[in-house]
């Protein structure tokens, strides 16, 4: 096995490879559950609102400092106050260090222009999904970063996703078709990087695919805060080049924060990774890459589709032999359905009869849910939530029994077994 340490802070992981998963991450020590496996800051962040707001958008769309993407906040004290970008004043700032610092990288001189000539020209891009407007903004920053830092450059192109390696090949070609001939006539092509130039060669159709199909597999999205509703959608990507080596398991072991609001700046767009339970050394470190909660045929799909894989994990293998998936598979191309599917009613029956058990296991004896024990102990009971719970961190030797979900931020009290929304901490505890 050809084994590569990863400077995380205490040297918790290696970088390994592993036959049919590429390289992934594994524990060189027993990991505890709440440990801080790793911070990650990224090499290059964007923002998930369409660059033509719709009415529904357009609220969300200027709340956000365009460099920190911290919620801006009008106010008359001079680190909230909001600073436009001088040249094409649509670009909002936190502060002016966060003005300075994106005009000499995220909003360099060349990404403004462009922006503002693609805005200028109304006549495409409106009329597309908010994803391909979304990919605009990605592939604008990719090439920036080549201008502004060749390294960070570099290494996105050395992260896992070609053209050739998705099902959705057709879709990443047809975006980059239209993608860069659209930026490719109405902005300045930015000049060469000095570094050995990709095999695609410089600023191609042919780049513009393969920076796609990285972004799609190594993206991460930086979370809105909650709203009234409770829903939380996302307000920026970011690639982050070590957390990209984690792979995928729909029961994973490790799940990662974000805390963009409330980390003082300028790692607040760090992310952190923790691990969920404990683990023993030499085991693979997996995040899910989506809710734990969708059901078997869309977490097929979805790692099909969007990473060109098929899973194999333990849950897989048990939820495969599940009766009612052959219906699921006659909703396979209702994508509005996908994206609001909950976990089925199947998985919650089945962990009702878990939880009515009773036993510490949660179940684990019964071959057909043998995983029931992990969501009533590790998914938020919030409603429409699906998010993730992992301890806190542990203290000296001591373990946290506080429970954070890493994607409403909710904390509550951990009973042993939880999933029924009691032992919910507020925000002051
Ligand atoms: C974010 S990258 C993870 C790191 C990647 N293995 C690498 O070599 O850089 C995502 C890609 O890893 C691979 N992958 C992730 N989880 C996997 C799994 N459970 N089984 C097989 N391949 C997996 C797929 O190729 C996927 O598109």
């Amino acid at each position: 096995m050809n084994m590569k340490q990863m400077s995380t802070s205490g040297g918790e992981l290696s970088v390994v490879e592993i036959e049919g998963r590429g390289r992934a991450l594994v524990a060189t020590q027993s990991l505890r559950a709440g440990q801080i496996i790793l911070r990650d800051s990224p090499i290059l962040l964007y923002s998930a609102f369409p660059l033509f707001p719709s009415s529904a958008t357009s609220s969300s769309c200027n709340c956000y400092c365009d460099y920190c993407f911290k919620t801006l906040q009008a106010s008359s004290s001079s680190s909230t106050s909001i600073n436009p970008c001088p040249e094409c004043s649509v670009h909002l700032f936190c502060s002016p260090k966060c003005l300075t610092a994106a005009r000499s990288s995220s909003h360099s001189p060349w990404v403004c222009e462009s922006l503002r000539r693609l805005r200028d020209c109304p006549s495409l891009l409106p009329q597309q999904p908010l994803e391909c407007q979304v990919q605009a903004r990605f592939l604008l920053a990719a090439y920036n970063l080549a201008l502004v830092s060749p390294s960070h450059f570099q290494t996105l192109l050395t992260l896992q996703g070609q053209r050739s390696c998705l099902n959705s090949t057709d879709s990443i070609a047809t975006s980059a078709q239209f993608l860069h001939s659209l930026i490719s006539s109405l902005c300045t092509p930015p000049p060469p990087p000095q570094i050995p130039l990709p095999q695609e060669g410089w600023f191609s159709i042919e780049l513009s695919a393969t920076l796609l199909a990285k972004d799609k597999l190594n993206a991460f999205g930086l979370m809105e805060p909650v709203s009234e509703d409770g829903h939380r959608s996302v307000r920026a990507y970011g690639i982050y080049p070590k957390a990209s080596f984690f792979n995928h398991d729909c029961l994973p072991n490790a799940c990662r924060f974000d805390y963009v609001d409330t980390n003082p700046g300028p790692y607040n767009t760090d992310i952190i990774v923790r691990m969920i339970h404990d683990v023993p050394q030499g085991r693979e470190i997996c995040l899910s890459y989506f809710p734990v909660n969708e059901n078997y045929p869309n977490r097929q799909r979805r790692l099909m589709e969007d990473y060109g894989f098929t899973c194999h994990c333990d849950r897989c293998k048990v939820e495969a032999n599940w009766s009612d998936n052959d219906d699921d598979d006659d909703d396979a191309l209702d994508v509005e359905q996908e994206e609001e599917e909950v976990m089925d009613e199947d998985t919650d029956q089945q962990m009702e009869a878990a939880s009515e058990s009773g036993n510490e296991d949660g179940g684990q004896a019964d071959s057909d849910f043998p995983h029931a024990y992990f969501f009533l102990r590790y998914m938020c009971s919030r409603n429409n939530c699906g998010g993730t719970l992992a301890p806190l961190p542990p203290t000296g030797d001591s373990s946290s029994n506080i429970m954070e979900c890493n994607v409403c931020g909710n904390l509550k009290n951990d009973d042993g077994v939880g999933g029924d929304g009691k032992g919910e901490l507020s925000m002051d505890e």
